[in-house]
């Protein structure tokens, strides 16, 4: 039995912090969210707060430099911000992230929660620590959704499922291979 650790991707919303809360605990393993470590790092500043000071470019900096630390650390969970697969031009367009994708399949086994866009879309989230993406909120979607794909080493498709199924199925495909 190896130990290697998992890494939850995917977009914001899909529900990655909920699930993989969960699913470290039934493994028992050290769950790490990369945004809660950035923000801790700062000095307990909100990931919009760090964003309005230091640009999306200065927040994805830190993400690939926390990713770089947490990677290989043997049999932990990594909850990913929705952004993980991205950084961003001296203009601010967002591009595929070579070098953390790198990080991601040398070190993880990386588990894509997918959801439908129009799930995603009803559900968009507002709130005081996700700083908003882009007015057009589908575009940044429709853009990412190929970059999760590309980078799963296992797609978990949540529609028309609750958490716990999903749990089990991952429990049951990695029950030899965690
Ligand atoms: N399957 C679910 N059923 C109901 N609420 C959910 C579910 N998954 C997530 N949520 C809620 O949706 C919000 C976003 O979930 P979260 O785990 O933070 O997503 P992510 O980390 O992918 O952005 C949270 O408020 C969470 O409580
Ligand atoms: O999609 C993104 O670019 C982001 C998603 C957020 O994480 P969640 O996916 O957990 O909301 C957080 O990392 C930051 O606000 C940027
Ligand atoms: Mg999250």
């Amino acid at each position: 039995m190896t130990l290697r650790n998992f890494a939850f991707i995917g977009p914001r919303g899909a529900g990655k912090s909920r699930l993989s809360r969960k699913f470290a605990k039934r493994l028992d393993r050290l769950l790490l969210s990369t945004d809660t470590l950035i923000s801790y790092e700062a000095g307990g500043l909100p990931i919009r707060d760090i964003v309005a000071a230091e640009g999306w470019a200065g927040f994805r900096e830190r993400e690939y430099r926390l990713l770089e630390k947490v990677a290989g650390m043997p049999a932990v969970v990594i909850d990913c911000g929705g952004g993980i697969l991205v950084d961003v031009d001296a203009d601010g367009s967002e591009y595929f992230s070579e070098r953390k994708a790198a990080l991601l399949r040398e070190k993880c086994t990386t588990i894509y929660l997918k959801r439908s866009v129009q799930w995603l879309l009803s559900r968009e989230l507002d709130s005081s620590h996700r700083p908003t993406l882009a007015a057009d909120y589908e575009a940044v979607l429709r853009r990412r959704l190929p970059w999760y794909e590309k980078a799963a080493d296992y797609v978990l498709d949540l529609s028309g499922r609750d958490v716990n199924e999903g749990i089990e199925e991952l429990l049951f495909h990695f029950r030899d291979k965690s």
